[in-house]
């Protein structure tokens, strides 16, 4: 999830060494001949994965932030080579040596790391912002025992006490759509999930507070991709900044909390009622540094990404009348089932068949997260392929949910392609898999169930712009154009048809 920021930032120093590149590889190699050479010497290696490292230096640097720049994103630079040299290849981006692996199998092996040779990528300007306690960045010991804590919150009983919550959220936001006309929705989208995140933590709703919250965060995220040059008024040194104030602000709230020793309906009560506990020496409370970091890292890691993933879904859904007529029809039926109840609960949620297959084909198509970057700790096999120590591996999960082999017709939206129970395991992998599997997981697909269904069963809405250009060194796979659409209110005729 990290590599791209890595790279959003490592490409400043890039342009410096492209500069510098032309010396060094004349210097080098003394002639265009030599380079030559020593490219036709890799590719004939056998027991390497093949593929070209580029030029020395540089690598296929120039070729990477090319395809970034086109706004088809990352996974061209991918795929062309992909097709060209197999599911399983390597190049060199930015200095070091990646490898890319396109299969459910590969992908199992890696995600799983039952053989303990993958770990999460650490970076150090990435540790700076979110903290290095937090999930991102702790080493394998600390992640355990945080994942621990935090994992037990996200269970299913937690889910069902905020569903109602998401749900008085989503109607509140969704009620002057109608006025409006014209709706981007990432926009829309990335106020509803920020809102409801910060609910569901931190049992912020609305007042200023919130809206400085959501200023200092939109300034760590934007830091993220930033050079990590700590000087007055650079993009990073105002995101450490930020993230400072943010950490002073929690502070403050968790000690008013304790003073208090008033009960919310939150995460950071949970976590803090594990205080009154008897000590455990197996599995100690978390401390206030960790409970800090780790509340910014869910903030930044759920409200873009569910944004996100809520945008294409409305975009799918807009460009396939057949599956929103069907959709549609589930979800009016399931609402005058419940009527005279207003907010949905945690049991309707699992009711819904169809919208969630939906919602999964959705994650497929987008490809939110599209690869999960790993550093190797031993050398070790993959693919038949000898993969050395300290190399890059990066699960390419779009390629994986557009393989051919894996999905039938991939580029269609088709949600009951998902009827299957028994599919290939890891051939989708919207959420990640193994120790480091999206902790918000099933908070994300709730979300998303609970606008779907009170999107379509109150407004049709016809996509403005088909354009799928993603967000040049976006956090993760965004529309550019936001998809902007024109929302009218659905007549009670159609709905009253839909249900009978
Ligand atoms: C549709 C929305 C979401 C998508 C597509 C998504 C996707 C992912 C993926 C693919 C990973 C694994 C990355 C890897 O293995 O390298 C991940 C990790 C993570 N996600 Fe999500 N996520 C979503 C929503 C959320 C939400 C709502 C939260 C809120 C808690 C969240 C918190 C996290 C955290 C903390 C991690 C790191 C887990 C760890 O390393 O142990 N995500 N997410």
């Amino acid at each position: 999830m990290l590599l791209p920021l890595y790279h959003a930032w490592a490409c400043l120093c890039f342009c410096a060494a492209l500069v510098l590149g032309g010396y060094v590889l004349v210097m080098m190699y003394g002639s265009v001949g030599t380079v030559r050479r020593r490219r036709d010497y890799e590719e004939f290696e056998v027991d390497v994965p093949p593929g070209s490292l580029g030029l020395p230096v540089i690598g296929e640097t120039l070729q990477f932030m090319a395809a970034i720049k086109s706004g088809r994103g990352f996974y061209d630079f991918v795929e062309s080579r992909r097709l060209r040299c197999g599911r399983c290849f390597k190049t060199n981006i930015f200095g070091e040596t990646h490898v890319f692996v396109s299969t459910a199998t590969s992908a199992k092996m890696i995600l799983n790391n039952d053989s303990g040779k993958f770990t999460k990528r650490y970076i150090r300007s990435i540790a700076q912002l979110v903290g290095n306690q937090s999930l991102l960045c702790a080493s394998h010991q600390q992640h355990r025992h945080v994942r621990g804590h935090l994992n037990n919150f996200f269970s299913t009983c937690s889910l069902s006490a905020f569903i109602q919550q998401f749900d008085v959220l989503i109607v509140k936001s969704l009620d002057d759509w109608e006025h409006r006309g014209t709706v981007v929705v990432l926009d829309e989208a990335l106020k509803i999930t920020f809102k409801i995140m910060c609910r569901m933590l931190l049992s912020l709703e609305s007042g200023r507070q919130l809206e400085m919250l959501q200023e200092d965060v939109s300034i760590v995220c934007k830091a993220m991709l930033a050079f990590p040059l700590r000087l007055p008024r650079t993009r990073f040194q105002r995101g450490i900044e930020a993230r400072e104030r943010i950490m002073s602000a929690l502070e403050t709230l968790i000690t008013q909390r304790r003073l208090a020793r008033t009960s919310h309906e939150d995460c950071l009560n949970y976590l803090l009622s594990n205080d009154d506990e008897t000590e455990c020496k197996k599995d100690p409370k978390l401390t206030t540094g960790e409970i800090k970091d780790n509340i910014l890292t869910m903030i930044i890691a759920g409200h873009d990404t569910t944004a996100s993933a809520i945008t294409w879904m409305v975009k799918f859904l807009g460009e396939n009348e057949t599956v929103l007529d069907k959709l549609r029809a589930e979800q009016v039926c399931f609402a005058k089932k419940m009527s005279g109840r207003p907010f949905l609960k945690l049991e309707d949620i699992g009711e819904m068949s169809y919208a969630s297959k939906v919602v999964k084909e959705s994650l497929r198509m987008a490809s939110v997260v599209p690869w999960f970057p790993r550093l190797v700790l031993q050398d070790c096999d993959i693919e038949g392929y000898k993969i050395k120590r300290g190399w890059n591996v990066n699960v390419n999960a779009k390629s994986v949910h557009f393989d051919p082999a894996v999905h039938d017709n991939p580029f269609e939206f088709n949600p009951s392609r998902f009827d299957d129970e028994s599919k290939l395991p890891y051939s989708f992998l919207g959420f990640g898999a193994g120790g480091r599997t999206c902790l918000g997981m099933n908070m994300a697909k709730a979300m998303m169930l609970v606008f779907l269904h009170r999107l379509v069963t109150t407004y049709k809405w016809r996509v403005l712009d088909p354009d799928s250009t993603l967000e040049k060194w976006a956090l993760f796979s965004r529309l550019k154009n936001g998809c902007p659409v024109l929302v009218t209110r659905l007549a009670e005729e159609t709905t009253d048809a839909l249900a009978d």
